[in-house]
C-alpha cells in the first residue's frame, strides 16, 4: 500500500485491535476520549452525496457554579484542489468556490459557528515550483477581492464567523502575502492574520512568493470567542504559538499544507502539545491529495526532477487544554471535522496546571534577550 492509499491511523487501529484494547489504546494516544456528536441527517447525506468525510465531537467540561458554559462549534475544512492545476485560473478558483459553498452549507446545518478553510485554500500549493507564472495571479485583495466577497455572503447567510486564508496582494505596493483573512458572523472583515514563518525546507519555495507577515500575533474577538490564526509551519515555533496565547486567544487555528515525507510524524503532536502548554484550543487543518505541475521542479537534494509535491495527508483534528484531541479526518478525503467545545476548559486547565501563573516569563524575556545579541556567550560549565 503507498501512503497516498493509507486510510487513517484511527482505521487501521479500529480495523485490527481488539475492543478493550483498542479503548486503551485510544486513552494513551487522544488523551480523555471526546463523545460523539449526533449530526443532522440532513448533513449526513449532503455529506455523503458530495463525497466528503464528515465528522464531529464533542470535549467536556467541568459545569462550575458561577460561570454559565460557553460551549461552540468550530468547523475544520480540508480539500483537494477541484480542477487540473494547469486549468485557467479563475476556472480553478470557481470551482473551489463552488465546493467550499457545498461544504460549508453543510457546517451550518451542523450549527458551526466558526469555520476554517485550509491554506491558500483557493489555488494549488504551486510554491514548490518557483515559477512565477501563473501563480501570482491567484493573488488578490484581503478586503476587497472575489474571495473575501464569497466568504462575507456566506458568513451572513448562515451567520458564521470564517477564516479564508489566501495568497494575499496588497494592491499599492503590489506585496504579496501568505494571510488569513477573518470574516465576522455579521459579514464585516474584521482583520487579517499573516503568516509569520516563511519555510525554507524541501520543496516549500515560499520565500520566492511572500514575505514575513507584519501583523503579529493579533487576536480577534468573535461573538464565539477570541481567535487566532498561526499558519502553517508557525506550528513548528513554540514562541508563535505563545504569543497568540499571550494576546489571549482561546482558540489558535492552524491552516497548513504539508506533506508525508517531509512532517506527518510532527503533525499529531505539535498543535497538540501548543494546546497543552498554552491552555487553549488548537485547531491543525492539511490539505488533501496529490497536485500534478506541468513544468518539472527540483528540490536541490540530487534526487530527480518531478512533477508533484508528494501527498498532502490532510488529517485535520481539534486539540484542547486537557491533551485530548478528536481522531482526526481521513489522510485521503476531503473532509468537514466539527467539534463542540465549552472555552471554560481553558480556565479550567489553567487552574489545574498552572502553566502560565508559573512560566516566568520576565526571567526568559531578560534571558532571551541576552541570547539573541551577537556577543552572547552561552552558559556552559567544563570540566
Ligand atoms: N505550508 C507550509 O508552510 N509548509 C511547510 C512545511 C511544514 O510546515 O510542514
Amino acid at each position: 500500500m503507498s501512503a497516498c492509499e493509507f486510510e487513517s491511523l484511527e482505521k487501521s487501529l479500529e480495523s485490527h485491535l481488539p475492543e478493550a484494547e483498542l479503548r486503551e489504546v485510544r486513552r494513551i494516544l487522544f488523551g480523555k476520549e471526546t463523545q460523539k456528536l449526533d449530526l443532522p441527517v440532513a448533513a449526513v447525506q449532503a455529506a455523503s452525496e458530495r463525497d466528503f468525510e464528515l465528522k464531529g465531537y464533542r470535549f467536556d467540561a467541568i459545569q462550575e457554579q458561577l460561570r454559565p458554559p460557553r460551549r461552540i462549534r468550530v468547523g475544520l475544512v480540508q480539500n483537494r484542489i477541484v480542477l487540473p492545476t494547469d486549468a485557467p485560473v479563475l476556472d480553478q478558483v470557481n470551482a473551489l468556490h463552488s465546493r467550499m459553498a457545498e461544504i460549508v452549507e453543510a457546517a451550518a446545518m451542523c450549527d458551526v459557528n466558526i469555520i476554517c478553510f485550509q491554506e491558500t485554500w483557493t489555488m494549488p500549493f504551486a510554491f514548490c515550483t518557483r515559477e512565477k507564472n501563473p501563480w501570482m495571479e491567484f493573488a488578490e485583495s484581503a478586503e476587497e477581492g472575489s474571495t473575501t466577497r464569497f466568504c462575507q455572503e456566506l458568513a451572513r447567510k448562515y451567520n458564521m464567523v470564517i477564516i479564508s486564508p489566501i495568497l494575499e496582494r496588497e494592491e499599492l505596493h503590489s506585496t504579496v502575502w501568505n494571510t488569513a483573512v477573518v470574516i465576522s458572523n455579521s459579514g464585516t472583515v474584521l482583520g487579517k492574520s499573516r503568516k509569520n514563518h516563511i519555510p525554507r525546507v524541501g520543496d516549500f519555495n515560499e520565500s520566492t512568493y511572500y514575505m514575513e507577515g507584519d501583523t503579529g500575533h493579533t487576536v480577534f474577538q468573535t461573538q464565539f470567542g477570541r481567535i487566532a490564526v498561526n499558519i502553517c509551519y508557525g506550528r513548528h515555533h513554540p514562541l508563535n504559538w505563545f504569543m497568540y496565547s499571550m494576546n489571549g486567544a482561546e482558540i489558535i487555528f492552524n491552516p497548513s499544507a504539508t506533506v508525508g515525507d517531509l512532517s506527518e510524524p510532527m503533525w499529531p503532536i505539535e498543535a497538540r502539545n501548543a494546546a497543552i502548554a498554552n491552555h487553549c484550543f488548537t485547531c491543525a487543518i492539511n490539505r488533501v491529495g496529490t497536485e500534478h505541475f506541468k513544468s518539472e521542479f527540483t528540490s536541490g537534494d540530487g534526487k530527480k526532477a518531478h512533477h508533484d509535491f508528494g501527498h498532502f495527508y490532510g488529517s485535520s483534528y481539534v486539540a484542547a487544554p486537557d491533551g485530548s484531541r478528536t481522531p482526526g479526518l481521513s489522510r485521503t478525503r476531503d473532509g468537514l471535522l466539527v467539534a463542540e467545545m465549552d472555552l471554560n476548559l481553558n480556565r479550567q486547565l489553567c487552574d489545574k496546571w498552572t502553566f502560565k501563573m508559573t512560566g516566568r516569563y520576565a526571567e526568559y524575556a531578560q534571558k532571551l534577550t541576552e541570547a539573541v545579541r551577537h556577543d552572547f556567550k552561552p552558559k556552559i560549565v567544563k570540566e
